[in-house]
């Protein structure tokens, strides 16, 4: 990585709900030490990801720090994602799973330290119909919980927690689906469809083990149940789902056909109910800094 001169440092400041002054002052305090420029953006909720595109082409940035939730993740990387400048993580938002794959430290000095003098990993990204999926995205019951999340006043693990026992009751699961890719076609019934580029749900849980985020292929995981012992086992160090529990297809493009619409969420964001998704892989599309013993 070339030196770095000038750093755009994004921050959600309603992210996660917690106050980020003093990651800004322990940023602002480093990069003025090391003599690199720093320009703040604070996310106010509207057009964010167009003042950062019009940002980045207006200046030379060797790298954008990202303070924020998964939400907030999603909408600089896709702002910037032709223009190859690193992104490094300050996880702070209440659902931060695309950070966990990643093993970006917990304290700000740590995330500090891997974004000035990590190493840059070049991950893939899917295109989901017209969006950007970084993390996970999926079709049934987890997509209701989002939906019921979104509508609830609750914020946080607390508030996904609250909602989970009345969006199983309410959810009409299993559903059929037909996935059909270059690989395979097959028609499976499952509770939860995922499409995923990383491993893991930001409450930990490995739903893709298989999943590697710089391969060219992403996974697309049936869910036949939910199973309570097999969910439990996927927030342990297993190595494979259970065939009984999941099925797993590697793929390099795919598209899926739900027999009724079913509800659908990319990266927290809940999308509706769809019958139709096309999923197609940008190889090795962003640049994200990580620390210098991760592996994918
Ligand atoms: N100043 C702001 N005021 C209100 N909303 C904002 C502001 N800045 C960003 N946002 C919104 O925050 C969302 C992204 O939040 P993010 O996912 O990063 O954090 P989070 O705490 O995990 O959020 P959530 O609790 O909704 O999952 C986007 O929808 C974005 O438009």
């Amino acid at each position: 990585m070339k030196k770095i001169e000038h750093i755009l440092f994004v921050v959600n400041p309603i992210a996660g709900d917690n106050d980020k002054t003093e990651l800004i002052h322990l940023v602002e305090k480093s990069l003025e030490e090391r003599k690199i420029k720093l320009t703040i953006y604070k996310t106010t909720g509207v057009n964010d990801q167009e003042q950062i595109q019009q940002k980045v082409k207006e200046n030379d940035f060797d790298c954008i720090f990202v303070a924020g939730g998964d939400g907030t993740i999603k909408i600089v990387a896709e702002g910037v994602l032709n223009e190859d400048v690193p992104l490094a993580l300050f996880p702070s938002g209440s659902a931060n799973g695309f950070a966990l794959n990643f093993d970006i430290p917990e304290t700000p000095q740590e995330q500090l330290e891997v974004a000035l003098n990590g190493k840059v990993e070049h991950i893939d990204v899917l295109k989901i119909n017209d969006h950007i999926s970084l993390h996970l995205a999926d079709f049934g019951v987890n997509a209701d919980l989002i939906k019921n999340y979104d509508k609830s006043q609750l914020r946080g693990k607390m508030g996904y927690l609250m909602q989970s026992i009345p969006t199983l009751m309410k959810s009409e699961h299993p559903y059929t689906f037909k996935i059909v890719s270059e690989e395979t076609s097959k028609t499976v019934e499952a509770s939860v469809l995922s499409i995923a580029n990383c491993q893991k749900y930001g409450t930990g849980a490995c739903i893709n083990p298989q999943g590697k985020t710089n391969d060219g292929q992403f996974e697309i995981i049936a869910f036949k149940n939910l199973n309570l012992i097999e969910i439990i086992k996927t927030f342990t160090d297993q190595i494979d789902l259970n065939p009984d529990f999941a099925e797993v297809l590697s793929v390099k493009s795919a598209e899926v056909f739900c027999e009724h619409a079913v509800s659908f969420q990319i990266d927290g964001e809940y999308l509706g109910k769809l019958k139709n998704v096309k999923v197609k892989l940008l190889n090795q599309a962003i640049p994200l800094m990580v620390p210098t013993f991760y592996s994918s």
